[in-house]
């Protein structure tokens, strides 16, 4: 049938205009001899998500964009391969369901759950190179592109990688199923977890909230609430659609409806330095029916933001779009009045979610890539001041997070020091907060939200 593919890659020629226009942080492996086949392999791989699915979230995403539900969006900077393991798999997805039921009691409403899971392999750089003792070879761009080690073979860019991160992603997305239908999220177990966190002496100014917490779920159980539907909970898929050939690859024609999904992953966003209004990455995810985030840094005018909703959202469908902003704790409040305001002005329902994280990078003394968890809280308040300051709703949380008791970002309750990096710094990119610090940021954002349900 003309224009419908279900097995294999969508044939709309409309999805390859991307081909034809300016692209940025790219490979360089057009030429490489197990390109093609790589790329035709994807083609014939069954997709990750289904496209029901990526409806279902985009109807979740409206009602966050209609000031009905949150969004919390967490995971590494950059996955690996190796780091697929059950152990840290399920740590990260105890940590967000951990986040989340403490953000639900604050914000009174459903919490989207969203992982930066299960196809976030590809990363753009600042720099193409990397050099080190005199040497350079290419920068790492994420495992689906080339390896973290420093050596020419593993800095080369290699197109079977994408055919790993496939493999990859399909295992760890089938490890989020089973653990988000099969029982382990439930909400007695989630909020004992949180009862851990609590015994740390550092967490005592939390422990009102908790308490509170702790009265509402033996509140429900006396009430006899229907706890076995609490045993399951959704959970998303989303990563950057950085690298084309992949997303490209992985989209197919849904049969219900004949239109293109990327099944790559339910939600999918274009980063800081890809969202060229006229490049092939806003191109192309114009073309899907995924709903679709744009990363806002601290240049972004109004203008961009108006013409972005043009191209990437132009029947103004809430749930469609998601603005991520991340203008540094020194820019948000200063910077982003003047964009709300002005989108709020064009009648567009886009969802605002702050991403506290890449603003807010520095090098430690010790020569590491840091954030201080202060930072991050202060972008997170300063979105939230603004959102309240204008009317409009701050929807969602955007972080870079693990759930490993790693050292990479400084500061918390409990805090981490720089002297500790040397052992306990483990991401391939960037920093992320760890187990403790994600729920004191937790605690921290759904008293913010609490407040803001008083004032309403
Ligand atoms: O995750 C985001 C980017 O890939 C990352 O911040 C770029 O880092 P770099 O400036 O070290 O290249
Ligand atoms: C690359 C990233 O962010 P940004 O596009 O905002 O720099 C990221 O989210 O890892
Ligand atoms: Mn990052």
């Amino acid at each position: 049938m003309p224009g419908r593919s279900p097995a294999g890659p969508a044939a709309d020629p409309d999805l390859d205009i991307w081909r034809t226009l300016p692209i940025a942080q790219q490979p360089t492996w057009s030429e490489h001899a197990h390109y093609a086949e790589s790329i035709a392999e994807l083609g014939s791989r069954p997709p990750l998500v289904f496209a029901g699915e990526v409806d279902v979230l985009r109807e979740r995403l409206a009602a966050a964009a209609q000031g009905k539900a949150f969004l919390l969006q967490g995971g590494d900077c950059a996955e690996t391969f190796a780091g697929a393991t059950a152990d840290k798999i399920s740590a990260r997805v105890k940590t967000i369901l951990q986040m989340a039921v403490v953000l639900t009691y604050g914000a009174s409403m459903p919490v989207i759950k969203m992982g930066r899971m299960a196809g976030q392999f590809a990363k753009p750089r600042s720099s193409n190179d990397e050099t080190r003792d005199g040497v350079t070879l290419p920068a790492f761009r994420g495992e689906i592109v080339n390896g973290f080690d420093f050596t020419p073979e593993s800095r080369a860019h290699d197109p079977r990688r994408m055919v790993e991160a496939y493999n990859t992603s399909s295992s760890t997305l089938n490890l989020i199923r089973a653990f988000t239908q099969g029982g382990f999220a439930d909400l007695r177990s989630v909020h004992s977890w949180n009862k851990g966190f609590m015994a740390n002496p550092a967490h005592t100014a939390y422990e009102q909230l908790a308490g509170e917490i702790d009265r509402a779920v033996r509140f429900m159980d006396a009430c006899g609430a229907d706890f076995e539907a609490l045993k399951r909970t959704e959970f998303f898929a989303s990563h950057e659609a950085l690298l084309l050939d992949y997303e490209r690859a992985l989209t197919r024609t849904d049969s219900r409806t004949s239109q293109p999904y990327d099944t790559s992953g339910h939600f999918l966003w274009i980063g800081e330095r890809t969202r060229q209004l006229d490049g092939a990455h806003v191109d192309f995810l114009s073309r899907v029916r995924n709903p679709i985030g744009v990363k806002l840094g601290p240049n972004t005018t109004p203008e961009d933001a108006l013409a972005l909703i043009e191209k990437l959202d132009p029947n103004r469908e809430p749930g469609r779009l998601t603005f991520i902003t991340r203008m540094g704790a020194k820019n948000i409040r200063e910077k982003l009045p003047n964009l709300v305001q002005k989108v709020t002005e064009s009648g567009a329902q886009v969802l605002w979610v702050t991403d506290p994280m890449h603003g807010n990078t520095v090098t430690s003394e010790n020569g590491y890539k840091t954030r201080k968890f202060d930072d991050v809280m202060d972008e997170v308040r300063g979105f939230f001041e603004v959102h309240d300051s204008l009317g409009t709703y701050p929807g969602g949380l955007h972080v870079e997070m693990t759930g490993d008791d790693v050292a990479e970002c400084l500061g918390g309750a409990d805090p981490i020091r720089q002297e500790q990096f040397d052992d306990l710094y483990e991401s391939v990119c960037d920093p992320r907060l760890n187990h403790k610090q994600s729920l004191e940021m937790a605690f921290l954002v759904s008293g913010a939200l609490a407040k803001r349900g008083i004032q309403s």
